[in-house]
């Protein structure tokens, strides 16, 4: 299976997600904000134009000139002053508010992929790293954008009175242009040094994660390991500072160079005023707007430089978002392509010569696996550890799509129905199940998410999952609190399980059941009652009801009440009939099962 490729996205595009997503999330905010900082340049240069018309106005003892320059320059100052307040206001508004689009923007990017093949990918793994490191940045986008377009209409204005006064004058700020390239220069250099150091990062975050989680806090103290993790943790930051150092010291030097050829620009504007002002062709108010612009230009580069590398680094993560938009819309099926799934199941699933291997490995997980699952029936998968049972599982969930031959639905290949849709038609308890640390009902509930809040629903699916006496777990019963950290209760881990199998059976009239390994955390008399339950339920329900229910345990009485065993083995099946008939054949099942029965004896 290979990855999808997908370009990186153009500046054009980058920019429009910068811009969607502010205006999207704040649209009447983000329009204030452009409003306000363009207002706000507006005041400040007519506050450098005052400076010239006061000096003037005083040189030539013309009060009523001289005041109404003040009063000119006190209204731009006032003005400038009232906007820089509303502009913090307006940033942080906008900035809050798309953070919190953005969040939601991932996690339905991350989600709504119906396979979960994408988690397995590298790029895409380091991609959603460096955007989750850039969250703050991307937040903020809006304004990065901003405080460019306000330097560059600073220096527009300030060239555009500066070429009245002298046209020579109207070339100072091309002296920043060597700053702009190094920043450039530099900007790229500590980009690339972040992408390298991805992979570092993420395990770096899994090490933090590992030594400051109570569930792994047991084995971390028994084996000794914190010491471990922390020497693992140091090695790869000191190996991802070292990176990002000598980037940064690289970008320093060029920086260094390109502030000397602009200090140089500047002094000669300076003495070419000067000189003009000392033969009489320049008023000393020129004299003394020429070098408040060029103070001004002097800050809007040095600020360029800044917020250049701030918009670059913003855009940059623009484009990992675009990505991840054109990676989900590629794993995604288009809608309309996409059939739904049956109503109810009138023949069964076939396993059409499945082959599979996962996400960048090599390795057959799955190997030419074919099979009929009956509507209706009851089907054990068996097998050691890793023969590839729960894989076949995934594969019949429609988490992973095979890599070769075909799972087919009632004759329809199941890659062309709604994954979505087909995955709603399931009921399925894992052996890595989610601990939902909600209300104890919620937690069952969320199986039927339209029936989450439903009591009886509720009370029902954990009597099928034979955990009733939870429905009146202490304190408050279905509405106690799960959770130590939420000030609720913990459970033991056959609890937690049992509410996971509840989960499962919240779902009324599925196309398919899925138990795999529900059971490992209850005892061998429990899973009996449960599978024997769930065995007499698919036998008693009507023609319209006929899942396939698929169970899998490493406890070999589950597979006595199968209408049909898969033995598998390898990635193939090696095995496959009913009970009685695999023991009579006398093969692996028959000597797998007669030593556990020993076992037991
Ligand atoms: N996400 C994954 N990426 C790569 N390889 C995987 C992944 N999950 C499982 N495998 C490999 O696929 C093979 C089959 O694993 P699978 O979980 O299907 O076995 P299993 O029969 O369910 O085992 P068990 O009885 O231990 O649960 C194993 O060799 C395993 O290493």
């Amino acid at each position: 299976m290979t990855e999808p490729v997908i370009a990186p996205a153009g500046w054009w595009r980058r920019a429009r997600t910068l811009f969607g997503v502010c205006f999207r999330a704040a649209p009447w905010h983000a329009t204030a904000l452009f409003v306000c900082q363009l207002a706000a340049t507006g005041a400040t240069l007519a506050a450098a134009y005052g400076t010239k018309l006061i000096t003037d106005a005083a040189l030539h003892h013309e009060t009523g000139r001289a005041i109404g320059a003040a009063g000119l320059m006190a209204g731009a100052a006032g003005l400038a002053a009232l906007l820089g307040r509303g502009y913090l206001q307006l940033t942080t508004a906008v900035s809050e508010r798309a953070g919190r689009y953005i969040d939601g923007r991932l996690m339905h990017l991350a989600g709504a992929i119906p396979t979960i093949e994408h988690h397995e990918r590298r790029q895409y793994a380091d991609q959603l790293t460096l955007i989750r490191q850039e969250r703050s940045a991307l937040a903020g986008m809006l304004n990065a954008a901003v405080l460019n377009l306000r330097v560059v209409a600073s220096l527009a204005g300030a060239v555009a009175i500066l070429a009245t006064l002298d046209p020579i004058l109207a070339l100072l700020p091309l002296f920043g242009l060597p700053a702009l390239l190094a920043n450039r220069y530099s900007a790229g250099l500590a980009q690339r040094a972040r992408e390298r150091g991805a992979s570092d990062s993420r395990l770096r975050n899994h090490l933090y994660r590992v030594a400051s989680s109570p569930s792994a806090g047991k084995e971390l103290r028994v084996y000794g390991l914190i010491d471990e993790l922390l020497a693992r943790h140091r090695a790869i930051s000191e190996r991802m500072e070292r990176d990002g150092r000598r980037a940064a010291l690289r970008g320093l030097a060029a920086s260094t160079g390109a502030a000397v050829v602009f200090a140089g620009g500047y002094v000669a504007a300076v003495l070419l005023v000067l000189v003009a002002a000392a033969h009489g062709r320049a008023t000393v108010g020129t004299l003394v707007l020429t070098l408040s612009l060029a103070a001004l230009i002097n800050g809007q580069l040095a600020s360029a430089v800044q917020y250049a590398s701030y918009l670059n680094r913003v855009l940059s993560a623009a484009g990992r978002l675009a990505w991840l938009t054109d990676y989900a819309a590629t794993a995604t099926p288009p809608p309309g392509q996409a059939t739904p799934p049956p109503a109810r199941l009138r023949d069964g699933i076939d396993l059409d010569g499945v082959t599979f291997r996962y996400p960048g490995t090599d390795a057959l997980v799955l190997d030419g696996v074919s099979a009929h699952l009956p509507a209706g029936s009851v089907v054990a998968l068996v097998g050691e550890n890793g023969s590839g049972k729960t894989t076949l599982l995934k594969l019949l969930l429609g988490l992973y799509r095979p890599t070769g031959g075909a799972i087919r639905v009632d004759g329809a290949d199941l890659a062309t129905i709604d994954a979505a849709g087909w995955q709603r038609r399931i009921g399925p308890a894992f052996q890595d199940f989610v601990r939902f640390e909600f209300t104890l009902d919620e937690s069952v509930g969320l199986g039927d998410l339209p029936r989450v809040a439903d009591p009886e629903a509720v009370t029902g699916a954990l009597r099928r999952a034979g955990a009733d006496e939870l429905a009146d777990l202490p304190p408050r019963g279905l509405r106690t609190q799960l959770g130590t950290a939420w000030g609720g209760v913990d459970l033991s881990g056959g609890q937690w399980q049992k509410l996971a199998l509840g989960r499962a059976f919240m779902r009324d009239r599925p196309l398919v059941a899925v138990f795999d390994e529900p059971t490992a955390a209850l005892d061998a008399l429990t899973e009996h009652a449960l599978f024997d339950t769930i065995a007499r339920q698919v036998r008693s329900a009507g023609p319209a009801d006929r899942p396939v229910t698929l169970l899998v345990s490493h406890r070999f009485t589950t597979a006595t009440m199968a209408d049909l065993v898969i033995v598998l083995a390898g990635g193939r099946i090696v095995e496959i009939g009913d009970h009685d008939t695999l023991v009579r054949a006398g093969g692996l099942y028959a000597e797998l099962h007669e030593l556990q029965a020993r076992a037991y004896r």
